[in-house]
């Protein structure tokens, strides 16, 4: 008879240490099996074969392959659908449970539940535990029970709430991991993916960014957020750990990282803002939808040296400063009126640290259309955003060396965009008045 096992599913917690959800699973008693899916359904969907964000993941899981070789047991990676890789490992073993830590997207759900379905089938239980934030769905809500919408009596109740426990570590002994015989991680090639030249890091928190965040973060110039977004993605860090180092070095940090959450707890309950205005009445907009229009802001060609440095900064490197992510925001959607799911879906192509919820979150709040969103009538002046934010040019001229030439012609004057937009705005909003 074989012995029983447990099997731990890595996804986005790519990392040993502080990871509640391995810890569940040492706790259980059984041996475990670390493994890792890349599953073909969510990488067919990756057009651009040479996508930094599969690398990232396929060296993290490098990473942790020699922590789970050094703790004395490794890691089995897959490129197979969920549901066929738990049917070959049942063959394989005598599976007690299944463990992972909770995933909030909708497609995760989905998926989540379908293999639930199949373990229980056979006889095994999958236990997921929560790891990706501190606070999930119904754990802050009003006091008739209902969740948030707005971000502040959010954060304020966050805060209140928040205890020692919630942000512990989750220290676990490693002596219950399989012994395993060491065996090579499929290459990115296998998985039909190429080299980029991103470089894996194990994330650190570093007191010279955190410690004056509050006021440095806004000049993109001085690049000086911690770009630990891509690690909060995929779990390289652990949010405890961000959480009691905000605790101790940055409140104004310690609100991002609180907006992260804001906005999966959005995502949890109203999944409709996936494809729609949190706010159904601008769902009246008029949107231009100009291609050729929203083709020069995506290749940063609009004329306006902040929203070309941004959207070049993005395309070069993947990473673009929030400021700058909010400036082009707010010129695609008001200054082009173009529909916001278009820019949301090229940041998503394009981001690093692309995260559903704070995306969508943002792009809606950019548009005005989100549930604690910028009010309609809020039109950043991308001159003046520049002046106030990049006042020297540093940023500008570090990713649009040529703006003074594009600057002659903009795509579209501001004075004159600011009003069609407030028109259209404005139309979109009566028409509900009168509907
Ligand atoms: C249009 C638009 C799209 C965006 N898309 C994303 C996205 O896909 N993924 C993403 O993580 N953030 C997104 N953001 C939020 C923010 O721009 C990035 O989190 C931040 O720039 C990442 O840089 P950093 O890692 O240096 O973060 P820091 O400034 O050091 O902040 C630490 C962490 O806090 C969280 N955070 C910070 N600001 C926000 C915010 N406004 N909303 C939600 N979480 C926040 C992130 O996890 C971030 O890594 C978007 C903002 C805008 C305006």
């Amino acid at each position: 008879m074989k012995d029983k096992i447990a099997v731990f599913w890595f996804r986005r917690d790519l990392r040993l240490s502080d990871n509640s959800g391995m810890r569940a699973a040492l706790q259980s008693g059984f041996p475990v099996l670390p493994i890792f899916i890349f599953d073909p359904k969510i990488l067919g969907k990756l057009t651009d074969k040479y996508d930094k964000r599969v690398d990232y993941i396929h060296q993290a899981l490098q990473a942790l392959q020699e922590d789970l070789l050094a703790a004395g047991g490794d890691i089995r990676v897959f490129h197979a659908e969920p549901l066929s890789v738990f049917a070959a490992l049942h063959k394989e073993y005598d599976i007690a449970s299944v463990y992972a830590s909770r995933d909030y997207e909708p497609d995760a759900i989905k998926r989540d539940s379908e293999v639930e379905k199949s373990l229980k089938d056979r006889g095994i239980s999958f236990v997921t535990v929560k790891d990706q934030v501190i606070f999930e769905r119904d754990d802050i809500l009003k006091a008739d029970g209902t969740p948030y919408t707005v971000y502040t009596p959010y954060s304020r109740k966050w805060k209140e709430k928040l205890e020692d426990k919630d942000y512990r570590a989750a220290i676990m002994k490693t002596d219950h991991l399989l012994p395993l015989k060491k065996k090579a991680l499929p290459r990115l090639e296998d998985i039909g993916f190429k080299k980029t030249d991103i470089a894996f890091k194990r994330p650190r928190l570093d007191a010279t960014i955190i410690d004056d965040y509050g006021e440095n973060r806004d000049f993109p110039a001085k690049d000086h957020t911690t770009r630990l977004g891509i690690a909060l993605r995929f779990g390289t860090i652990s949010v405890r750990a961000c959480v009691r180092f905000a605790l101790k070095h940055n409140g104004t940090w310690l609100n991002e990282l609180i907006w992260r959450e804001f906005f999966m707890q959005i995502l949890a309950h109203f999944p409709k803002v996936v494809d729609t205005c949190f706010k159904p009445q601008y769902e009246h907009i008029k949107w231009r939808n100009n291609e050729k229009e929203f083709d020069l802001w995506c290749a940063g060609k609009t004329g306006y040296p902040l929203v070309d440095a941004g959207m070049r900064q993005l395309n070069e490197t993947g990473f673009m400063h929030n400021r700058v992510r909010m400036v082009t925001a707010s010129f695609l959607t008001k200054h082009l009126l173009i529909d916001w799911r278009w820019g949301e879906a090229y940041f998503a192509t394009k981001l690093l640290d692309y995260e559903l919820s704070s995306n969508n979150g943002n792009w809606q709040w950019a548009a005005g259309c989100g549930c604690d969103a910028a009010p309609y009538f809020r039109i950043f002046n991308p001159s003046a955003q520049t002046k106030k934010f990049d006042k020297d040019l540093a940023y500008v001229k570090e990713w649009n060396p040529d703006f003074e030439s594009l600057e002659k012609e903009p795509i579209v004057k501001h004075e004159f965009a600011r009003d069609r937009a407030l028109k259209v705005y404005k139309q979109a909003l009566n028409k509900n008045k009168e509907s």
